[in-house]
């Protein structure tokens, strides 16, 4: 009756509109009509409607709102301990809880560098080894919220320092495990094992990780390469259009990430990490056990007392010891730039490549393509050497190095006070080291050194193979694309508040144009 016009009836019957707008069935006949014109939209029957369209709408948006905004964020945790030739460091990463396998990004929310040496250095008290995590682990403890502890998992990796102990001794290797994991088993965390990286997995998780902060792997996008400077190791990934896996099947990992395949070109250099490589430079310098070198990769005026024993105390120089050197030997600095680029050349072999193209040591490397991150030790030192702006053209790179390793060993100790004297003696080296091996080792010319940015972090998150490690384990990185809701939640709010106001209006002007009581004329009372 509300919404339709009055039927014709048939007498003795007759129908009655009433101002309400309502048709009445009734005997009599209608009264006489008495000309008054009254506006039809004050009527009790459109104010009804509106006021129950409006709430309809009210209820409508609100429960559309309440049914989709974001539930109050909570969080799941991961832990990994990358344990490296030269220390260890602990990463607790985040991610909203309702999105892992999904849509939601994964963020470094803390970091603990581990006091001391990597784990590798206890292998004559390896109890110390899983002592020495202790610290980290309790703030671990804190930071990881209490009802998370026990369903966050826990991972150690460790990379070439171990690499090298488990060559050298896998009994003191095994033990140094077992302290550690006996460690990590006493935190309320889940721990899912300690185990050594192969350089293929350093290498590859290292690329992950870069591409995955840089939403290069979710958008599709080209992706970028990823040099990784260890003390004991150096990665290089990328993927190149012309790598033929047959020619080298044994540097190719294949991924299939969010719907893309990528064949991703990895090699990682054991003995090439800038400590391992530093040593091997003096092995070179020292083959015929002499009291002194003047060695032209540190400073003049530099001079420290060596021992033979601890120089050659690694399997990447134990088999170049001299015969009878003297128990310790002079270390002088000459501070050139050039000879030090000689010298740093004779650690590699350049001499020998069973492929179509080689980068060093008989080590297949497809063309260079693309942009690149260097990080870890490559960014350590070009960052204190001021040489991490992509800008700086490679030639200048090097005047600046020549100019950095003549200066004299009390100017740069004086100009840096708080650096430990360590580091501080071996940046001419180590910046020497780093661009030898990126244009003789990995063939980058003055053009595509252009590519390479030097960073420590992105977005947040510390550049390095740990998180790309952490995804692959938890299946965090989908193979295939995931389904994303068609709106986003705001959009889907708007279209439900456009869509019921249009209904609305729809319904108010049906009932004007079909239902003559709405119109616009004079009613007879
Ligand atoms: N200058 C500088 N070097 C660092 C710093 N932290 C680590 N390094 C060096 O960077 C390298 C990192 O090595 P690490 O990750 O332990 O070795 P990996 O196991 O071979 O990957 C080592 O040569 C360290 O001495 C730092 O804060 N400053």
């Amino acid at each position: 009756m509300f919404f339709c016009q009055c039927a014709p009836v048939f007498p003795p019957f007759f129908l009655s509109r009433q101002p309400s707008g309502l048709c009445f069935l009734s005997v009599f006949p209608p009264p006489l009509p008495e000309m008054k014109e009254k506006n039809p939209w004050h009527t009790p029957a459109t104010i009804i409607i509106t006021v129950i369209g409006v709430i309809a709408i009210v209820a409508l948006v609100t429960v559309a709102v309440l049914q989709n905004r974001p539930v109050l964020q909570k969080y799941k945790y991961g832990i990994v301990l990358d344990a490296g030739s030269s220390h260890t460091a602990l990463y607790i990463y985040e991610w909203p809880a309702e999105k892992d396998n999904n849509t939601g990004r994964v963020e470094q929310k803390y970091s603990c560098k581990v006091k001391g040496k990597g784990i590798s250095s206890y292998a004559n008290t390896p109890e110390k080894a899983g002592e020495s995590l202790n610290e980290c682990m309790q703030e671990s403890v804190k930071q990881v919220p209490k009802e998370r502890h026990h369903e966050t998992p826990l991972y150690l990796g460790a990379t070439a320092g171990m690499r090298l102990l488990n060559l050298e001794n896998s009994l003191a290797s095994d033990k140094v495990f077992q302290a550690v994991e006996k460690a990590l088993q006493g935190f309320p965390f889940s721990f899912q094992g300690a185990r050594i990286l192969s350089g293929q997995e350093e290498g590859a998780f290292g690329w992950v990780t870069v591409n995955y902060l840089d939403d290069r792997l979710k958008q599709g996008l080209e992706t970028t390469g990823a040099l990784d400077l260890g003390g004991a190791s150096t990665q290089i990934s990328f993927v190149s259009d012309n790598y033929d896996i047959s020619e080298s099947p044994s540097n190719s990992v294949t991924f299939r990430l969010y719907g893309n395949d990528y064949n991703l070109y990895t090699h990682s250099f054991l003995c090439y990490g800038k400590d391992q490589a530093l040593l091997m430079a003096l092995a070179h310098q020292t083959k015929s056990g002499p009291k002194t070198i003047v060695d032209p990769c540190f400073h003049p005026g530099y001079l420290e007392q060596k021992q033979y024993s601890v120089l050659y105390d690694s399997p990447c120089v134990s088999a170049r010891k001299p015969q009878n050197p003297t128990t310790t030997f002079s270390h002088t600095g000459a501070g050139n730039f050039t000879q030090c680029q000689d010298v740093v050349k004779k650690v590699f072999n350049f001499t020998s490549c069973q492929y179509s193209r080689c980068s060093f040591n008989d080590v297949f490397q497809p063309p260079l393509q693309g942009t690149y991150g260097a990080f870890s030790a490559y960014y350590f030192v070009m960052d204190f050497l001021n040489l991490t702006d992509a800008s700086t053209p490679l030639e200048t790179v090097k005047q600046k190095l020549a100019s950095y390793c003549a200066t004299p060993w009390n100017q740069i100790v004086q100009q840096h006070p708080t650096i430990k004297v360590k580091y501080l003696s071996e940046y001419c080296f180590s910046g020497t080291y780093i661009v030898t091996l990126l244009t003789e080792g990995y063939n980058f010319t003055s053009e595509s050194y252009a590519n390479i940015n030097f960073i420590k972090e992105i977005k947040g998150s510390d550049a390095g193979w740990t998180l790309g490690y952490m995804l692959n384990l938890t299946n965090m990185i989908p193979a295939e694309a995931p389904d994303l809701p068609p709106l986003p939640h705001a959009g889907y709010v708007s279209v439900v508040t456009i869509t019921a106001l249009l209904l609305f209006v729809l319904v108010i002007l049906s009932l004007f144009c079909f239902c003559p009581g709405f119109k616009k004329q004079p009613h007879i009372v």
